[in-house]
Parts: structure tokens; C-alpha cells; sequence
């Protein structure tokens, strides 16, 4: 895991060894001001040595500055490493899920993915820039203050030898049991994420079923159940302060009761009994520094393996090593094609599938919902590779093809594809971003786009906002079906992508398809049969098996389910 996490690091490699050089400079300056202080006090003061006063105060003052500024560079250092390794790695992780099939993505969850992207790497970025500075801060600063402890009084410096372990013990007590508590944190973070994306995408469902109440109580019930944790965990956490004060106080009291009997005893001497008190709290705070960063470094490292977990992930669809570069016609076949989602076991989604298109046919796919038509095409643009069987395009299997060339060359439109900020021009050069203006145009019209698009104050320059919620359903519809078409595609691919176009309007579009798209395959998926009527071919699609395909006219005659269908909505139409 810190193998992969760490080959982010790149260009901030040399800031992130510069941070532990400055901070055990600043350590080594440091702990000379206790010592400094001491003989001020018992050589200067004691004595009434004003010269040896100014000299040791003016070295004290540089000391001091010279332990600040390297102090202030070390936190700067660090904090830039660290910002700076997060930044990568945050490239690294997005760049990496960008190469993922949709069976990746099944895997993961969105949900859990945008968690590891954010909290999971701020838990990083924060445990990265304390093993740089105060992972090394603490235990030299610990054993210099040790070392200068047993140089002032071996006897005083004993204390120590036993609080030491006692603090450490307890410290170690109170992080165990909170550990697994943040641990549980993040999962909880997963579910928070998840309920905030559906909310943000569906919002508009969530208005017209008038579920506000039911999403403000789900997320409520997601943000509750992070804040228990997390104070159950901080309730445990913040017996950490009268710990310390507890030992802090335990610590000047033995010192002061000790320190006085040496005093009068005469082996000590005032000035190194207040070194001591300084001494005795720089133990004791990097002891609890060191506890502190090492629960957080073990907080983050279940952030480090979920991170991990994803860039060792490789994609289950990857681009073949001599890919073949071109598709020479629209043309399908299925053969003995069998499919399933990840959970193996269950019934296949699809199965046996055997299957012939010709290059320029439009065949229409119709059946209940569940049935697998949406699986079905999906493996032909390689979004799912079968589970058993061989799908070619173009005579080439598909898993033969350059996965840009194959994807170029199949363009899908589902129903609810995403259109994105910017303009509509811009939306339409998705498809093809090199598309001369007469080219969106065209396409615009195939679509029949153009007329609304035209409309619009601003035209082709009319800004879209995020998901494309200033234009109406039926509108984004023919805009995805436009930016499909400047593809210039060999198959296309409509899966119930014109349900929310009227009968008049998706009539034409299916027309202007057919005589200016002739050589382009098209497979058209709906529920509507006088959508797919005069198509060449209709597939009939049950459980996941094909029942039947003919024209119409045959598939009326012989096929029980489609002509249930084709009453069923011819009496509704005439209603
Ligand atoms: N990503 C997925 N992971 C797991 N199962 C899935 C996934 N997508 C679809 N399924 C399941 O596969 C089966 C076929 O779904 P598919 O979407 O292909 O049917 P469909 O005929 O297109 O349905 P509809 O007309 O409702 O779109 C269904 O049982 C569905 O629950």
C-alpha cells in the first residue's frame, strides 16, 4: 500500500526530506534554551554577572530566532509536500478510475469511489504532513530532552524513567479503544455521500414525488450516525487532556519535592531545577504528540488502503496489445453470447444469445422491462465484456478492436444521457470535437434539433447548465441523439433515448435517419411499437432470451407477446 501511495510523492520528494532536516534543526537548536536559561540563572544571575548575562541572553535571543525560523520553514515545507502529494494522488486516483469498465464502477459504488477521492485523501494529506514534521518532532525532541535531563541531574532525570511508560501505557489504552470508532467513521462517509448524490441527481424527481421530508430525515439519519461515532470516539479522545495535565502536574511535583531536597542538598542548583520543570514538559508533550499522530496515522491508513484498493484495481476492459484500428462496416453478430453482472451465480442477464445484423439495417429491440435489452447492446461498445460467447462488429471481434476506435465508431444514446456546462455547440462537439460548424448543424437537423436550438436567444451558443436542466426532457434527448450523430457512427445505438419525444417529431427524426444515415446501423430499443414498426428487423426480448425476431407483420402474426403488446397499446392509442 505505502509502495503505491507513495509513487505520488514526485517533484514534492525533495521538500518531503528537506521537512525532517529542517525540523531536527530546529530540535537540536531548541533544546539548548532550557541549558542556556539554566546557567543565565545560576552563573549569571546567582553570581550577579551582568557581562555573562548580556552574553548568554544575546545567544539565547539568536537561538531563539534562528529555532523559529526553522520552525516556521518546516511547517511551510511540510505543509506544501503534503498539499502537493494530495494533489497527485487525487490526479493519480481520478486519472486511474477514468480507465475503469462500468464493472469497476459496479464494484466500488460511485458513492464510495468520491469518498476515497476527498475525506480519504484529506485524512492523507493531514497524516503525510505529520510524519514529516511532528512524527520526527516528537520522539528526538523526547529523546534530546531525556539526554539533557540526565545531563543536568541523573538522579531528577529518573522521574521520568517512570511516568514515562505509565503516560505511554495509558495514552496507548485510550487510542485502541478509539481507533476502531474512526475507522467506522468512514464507512459511515460512504453512505452520507451516497444519499447526497442521489438527492443532488435526482432532485427533480425527489420535488414531483415530494419526498423533501423523506430525504431531510435520510440524510439526517446518515449525518447522526457519523456524529454518534464520532463523538463516542472524541468522548474517548478527550480523556487524552486531563491525562496529560494529570501527568504534567504529577511530573512538577516529584520534580519540585526532589528538586528542593537536592537543592539544600547542594548537588543542584536552581537555575538547572527550572531546566528540569522545561525538560520534564517536553517529555511529556512529545510523548503526547507522538500518541496523538500515531492514532492518526493509523486512522489513515484504512484511508491509504481504500485509496490503494482503487489504484491496484486494474480495468476489466483493456485495450488490446496490436488493436485493430479500423471498423469497415456496421454489421453484428452474437455468437453463444452469455452475460452476467458481478454477482456470480445468479442467473445470467442474458443467455445464448446468437444474433446477425446486417451493415445499414435498423432493427428494433422490444420487450418487458428487465429483460436484458439494455445489456444487450451495452457489450456491443465493449461498456460490459460478455461472460461466455464472442460478439464481432465489422467481422472483427470486438475484443480485438483499439477501444477509442470501437467506441468512435458505436454510438450509444440511453434515455437519460447527461449533457454538461457549457454551450450547446460545445455539448455537440462531445461527439466530434474537430466538427465544423455546418457539420452541428447538420447533425442538429437530423436530430431535429436545429428548430429549438434556433429558437433560443443565443442559439448554438445558448449556455447549458449542469446536467442540462434549462432545456426540457424531449430537447436534451435530441441533443444527445445530435451529439451521437457528429460521431459519424457505423452503429448507432438509441435506447429508449426518444421516449420523452412526441410521436410526430420522433417519426421524423427516425425518417431523416434512414435516408441520410442509410449505410449507419441503427438499433432502436423502446417500448413503443410504432417506434420500431419499420425497422428491417424487431428482436423480441424475454427473460433474457431472445423469443423471436421478424418484421412486424410476421412478428404480429406469430409471436404471442408482441402482438399482446401491439393491442395493448393500439387500444390505448385509440382511448
Ligand atoms: N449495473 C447492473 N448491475 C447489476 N444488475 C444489473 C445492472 N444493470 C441491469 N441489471 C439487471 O439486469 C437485468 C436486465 O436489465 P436491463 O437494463 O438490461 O433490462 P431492460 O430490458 O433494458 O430493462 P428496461 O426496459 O427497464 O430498461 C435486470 O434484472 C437488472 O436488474
Amino acid at each position: 500500500m505505502i509502495k503505491t501511495l507513495m509513487k505520488s510523492i514526485r517533484q514534492y520528494k525533495k521538500m518531503s526530506i528537506l521537512s525532517p532536516i529542517l525540523v531536527a534543526s530546529e530540535v537540536l537548536v531548541e533544546i539548548f534554551i532550557p541549558f542556556l536559561m539554566a546557567n543565565i540563572i545560576d552563573s549569571g544571575i546567582m553570581k550577579q554577572n551582568l557581562d555573562y548575562i548580556l552574553r548568554l541572553g544575546s545567544l539565547l535571543i539568536v537561538i531563539t530566532i534562528v529555532s523559529l525560523v526553522l520552525g516556521a520553514g518546516a511547517s511551510w515545507v511540510s505543509s506544501q509536500a503534503g498539499a502537493g502529494f494530495a494533489a497527485n494522488l487525487r490526479q493519480d486516483l481520478f486519472a486511474h478510475i477514468q480507465t475503469f469498465s462500468f464493472t469497476n464502477i459496479d464494484k466500488f459504488s460511485t458513492s464510495s469511489l468520491v469518498t476515497r477521492l476527498t475525506t480519504d485523501i484529506a485524512n492523507i494529506q493531514m497524516a503525510y504532513q505529520m510524519l514529516i514534521r511532528i512524527a520526527v518532532r516528537a520522539p528526538l525532541m523526547m529523546i534530546f530532552s531525556v539526554i539533557m535531563a540526565f545531563n543536568v541531574s541523573g538522579e531528577l532525570a529518573l522521574i521520568f524513567v517512570v511516568l514515562v511508560p505509565v503516560l505511554a501505557l495509558t495514552l496507548t489504552v485510550i487510542i485502541k479503544s478509539a481507533y476502531p470508532l474512526f475507522n467506522l467513521v468512514f464507512r459511515r462517509y460512504d453512505v452520507l455521500n451516497r444519499v447526497v448524490r442521489e438527492n443532488v441527481r435526482g432532485i427533480r424527481e425527489v420535488k414531483t414525488y415530494v419526498q423533501e421530508d423523506n430525504e431531510i430525515e435520510k440524510f439526517e439519519g446518515a449525518s447522526e450516525s457519523i456524529f454518534s461515532v464520532f463523538s463516542k470516539a472524541q468522548k474517548i479522545v478527550s480523556l487524552n487532556a486531563p491525562t496529560m495535565q494529570f501527568f504534567l502536574n504529577a511530573a512538577v511535583l516529584l520534580v519540585s519535592w526532589f528538586g528542593a531536597k537536592l537543592i539544600v542538598g547542594g548537588s543542584l542548583q536552581t537555575g538547572e531545577l527550572v531546566s528540569m520543570y522545561a525538560y520534564s514538559n517536553s517529555i511529556l508533550f512529545s510523548l503526547n504528540m507522538l500518541a496523538m499522530i500515531i492514532t492518526q496515522i493509523a486512522i489513515s491508513q484504512a484511508s491509504g488502503r481504500r485509496i490503494a484498493e482503487v489504484l491496484h484495481e486494474k480495468s476489466t476492459i483493456e485495450n488490446p496489445t496490436k488493436p485493430v484500428t479500423e471498423v469497415s462496416d456496421g454489421s453484428i453478430k452474437f455468437d453463444h453470447v452469455s452475460f452476467h453482472y458481478l454477482k456470480e451465480g445468479k442467473a445470467p442477464v442474458l443467455d445464448d444469445i446468437n444474433l446477425s445484423i446486417k451493415a445499414g439495417e435498423v432493427i428494433g429491440i422490444i420487450g418487458e422491462t428487465g429483460s436484458g435489452k439494455s445489456s444487450l447492446v451495452s457489450l456491443i461498445p465493449r461498456l460490459y465484456d460478455p461472460t461466455q460467447g464472442t460478439i464481432e462488429v465489422g467481422g472483427c471481434n470486438v475484443l480485438t478492436y483499439d477501444l477509442k476506435t470501437l467506441r468512435d465508431n458505436v454510438a450509444m444514446v440511453l434515455q437519460n444521457n447527461v449533457l454538461f456546462s457549457g454551450t450547446i455547440a460545445e455539448n455537440l462537439r462531445w461527439g466530434n470535437e474537430n466538427a465544423t460548424d455546418e457539420e452541428v448543424l447538420a447533425a442538429s437537423k437530423v436530430a431535429h434539433a436545429d428548430d429549438f436550438v434556433q429558437e433560443l436567444p443565443d442559439g448554438y451558443n445558448t449556455m447549458i447548465e449542469q446536467g442540462g436542466n434549462n432545456v426540457s426532457g424531449g430537447q436534451k434527448q435530441r441533443l444527445t441523439i445530435a451529439r451521437a450523430l457528429l460521431k459519424k457512427p457505423k452503429i448507432l445505438i438509441l435506447d429508449d433515448s426518444t421516449s420523452a419525444v412526441d410521436t410526430a417529431t420522433e417519426k421524423d427524426i427516425r425518417e431523416a435517419l434512414r435516408t441520410q444515415m442509410a449505410e449507419t446501423t441503427t438499433i432502436i430499443i423502446s417500448q413503443r411499437i410504432v417506434s420500431i414498426k419499420d425497422a428491417d428487423g424487431i428482436i423480441v426480448m424475454n427473460h433474457g432470451k431472445i423469443e423471436d425476431i421478424g418484421t412486424h407483420d410476421e412478428l404480429i402474426e406469430r409471436n404471442a407477446l408482441y402482438h399482446d403488446i401491439n393491442q395493448y397499446q393500439t387500444e390505448k392509442d385509440g382511448e
